[in-house]
């Protein structure tokens, strides 16, 4: 049997901001303080949704203090991470440094590492495989471009990225896996899929992991969509039976848009 905890969903949604290469360590800070805020004034119910941003490198030691200070309930993380411990690998950053930092969630394997750095499914088993050396929680991405859409094949390619990319890790490991999948032909342009895409791909994810690992399909493994997620969408997509999460970019660069998103209970309409 599963815990439900919010009546609609049986995994904890996670919402997630991406920060990509916006906001220097000052920026990041203000930012964080409004969305902080912005959140305790609706008196958000961090039991009920997760929140977790994943600001710049440079960033992250004002962030870990700031919630230190303050006792901020959202989660952070990186958007990368090497392979290797430590050693000769000039402008890499180990999972161990990110683990001091008070990192709890890495992504891996994001689709712009994936087209503009070469990071191979082979790669980022090992960053997979990196992330959990150090007890940090991996968000692995995968999603197809629009010739593979528009081919058809996308489902096979997106689970074709999942194996290649989880070679390697246990049932246990597997256990507490993030996905996020995200379309590349949504990410950044507007192009949102529609809620029904995003619950085939989310529901193809979930399966595979179940028969790869063994997992029950109901279990803790939570599969995420990013891709153009606004507040206006996000209720949408998020009540899909297999989505349990969203994984933003743009909007999550302004507070009041992302806590709206965050929010997202209170734009559903209720069976
Ligand atoms: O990591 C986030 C995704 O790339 C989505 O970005 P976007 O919301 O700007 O489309």
């Amino acid at each position: 049997m599963t815990t439900s905890t919010n009546g609609k969903f049986n995994r904890k949604p996670l919402i997630a901001g991406n920060w990509k290469m916006n906001m220097d360590h000052v920026q990041g800070i203000t930012l964080l303080q409004k969305l902080a805020w912005t959140l305790a004034d609706a008196e958000h119910d961090y039991g009920r949704v997760e929140v977790a941003v994943f600001p710049p490198f440079t960033d992250l030691r004002g962030v870990q203090t700031l919630t230190m200070a303050d006792d901020l309930k959202v989660r952070y993380g990186a958007q990368d991470l090497s392979a290797h411990d430590s050693g000769a690998y000039t402008g890499e950053i180990s999972g161990q440094f990110l683990s001091r930092l008070g990192c709890e969630y890495v992504l891996v394997g994001h689709s712009e590492r994936r087209a503009l750095h070469g990071e191979s499914n082979d790669l980022l088993a090992t960053k997979v495989a990196a992330a959990y050396r150090y007890s940090i929680t991996p968000v692995l991405c995968v999603g197809e471009g629009l010739e593979i859409r528009q081919a058809g094949t996308h489902v096979e390619y997106t689970l074709e990225q999942l194996r290649g990319s989880l070679a390697g890790i246990t049932k246990e490991q597997a256990e507490t896996l993030v996905v996020a999948y995200e379309p590349v032909w949504a990410i950044g342009t507007g192009e949102v899929a529609g809620p029904e895409d995003a619950q085939e791909l989310c529901a193809a994810i979930r399966n595979e992991l179940s028969s790869l690992f063994g997992i029950d399909v109901a279990s803790k493994v939570r599969v995420l969509y990013g891709g153009s997620v606004k507040a206006g969408n996000a209720a949408a997509i998020l009540a899909q039976r297999d989505v349990d999460g969203v994984l933003v970019g743009g909007a999550a660069l302004d507070a009041a848009e992302f806590a709206n998103i965050v929010r997202f209970e209170h734009h559903l309409v209720t069976d």
